[in-house]
């Protein structure tokens, strides 16, 4: 691969308590481009997203060993508060999570806490409702409660709060999984569109769409990186009998 790495990891082990979940997990993640992490429930897979972004910081029974890198910055750099991280990496949730407020707040907020301009904040607002093609479908009601979009918009509000912080990195866990067929489609399509301006990260169960999204893919199994290559390498030509068995709907 010749892609320049946004986020790595080398000798990545995660223990939850006794219980070693991440094993030796050495990835590079190409920058601008989709990278699906694709295994079993239960492999590791939601742990290994949230180890970019820091989320299990608070945890007091997790252990982290080994290198987690987006450039040539530690992630876990105690010098660097995890605050700084999510600026630079965002996350989207399964489940749409917007905040209890109006569409225009919910954008609004973060820029607000990131000490942004406010004269700046309502062009910053458009700006990500549009990227996040949810502008034409809202822009009449910005006051409404977010909690009043269809579940397809409020995820699509969800992913116009990440994008207005101008992250480097989107991870997004299962962000379809609570979607019609037509949301989730429509997911994808905004998923193609910010590979231009993000390095994005998706977890997924579902086959069909990381051969249509993802530009790289990734097979966790038991904890390790089984394979990593180009989607249509790992899906066309995987170099093992495990990668294989699992593409191919052998076992899941
Ligand atoms: N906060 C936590 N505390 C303790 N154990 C956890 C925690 N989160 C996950 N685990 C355990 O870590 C292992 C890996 O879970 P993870 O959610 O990363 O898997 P996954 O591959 O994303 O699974 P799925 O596809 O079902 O979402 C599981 O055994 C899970 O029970």
């Amino acid at each position: 691969m010749t892609n320049n790495k946004k986020l790595s990891t080398e000798g990545l082990n995660l223990y939850f308590s006794e219980k070693h979940i991440l094993k030796d997990v050495a990835i590079g993640i190409p920058q601008n481009k989709i990278t699906a992490l694709i295994g079993p429930s239960g492999c590791g897979k939601t742990t290994l997203l949230r180890t970019f972004n820091r989320l299990h910081d608070l945890l007091d029974y997790v252990k982290i060993t080994g290198k987690v890198m987006i450039d040539d910055t530690n992630i876990y750099d105690p010098k660097i508060s995890a605050v700084e991280i999510r600026k630079r990496i965002g996350m989207v949730f399964q489940k749409p999570n917007p905040f209890p407020k109006n569409i225009y707040d919910n954008i609004a907020y973060g820029l607000k806490v990131n000490n942004t301009d406010p004269y700046r904040i309502p062009q910053l607002v458009e700006q990500s409702l549009r990227e996040s093609f949810l502008w034409d479908e809202v822009k009449d009601e910005l006051k409404k409660p977010a909690i009043q979009l269809s579940g397809g918009q409020q995820q699509r509000l969800c992913i116009a709060r990440a994008v207005a912080l101008r992250p480097e990195v989107i991870l997004m866990d299962e962000p379809c999984s609570a979607l019609d067929p037509f949301s989730s489609l429509k997911i994808e399509d905004l998923i193609r569109e910010l590979r231009k301006s993000y390095t994005v990260v998706i977890v997924t169960h579902n086959m069909q769409q990381a051969q249509r999204l993802s530009d790289y893919t990734a097979f966790m199994y038991l904890g390790q990186l089984i394979e990593f290559g180009t989607t249509k390498e790992i899906f066309n030509n995987p170099q093992h009998d495990l990668t294989k068995n699992y593409v191919t709907g052998h076992f899941g």
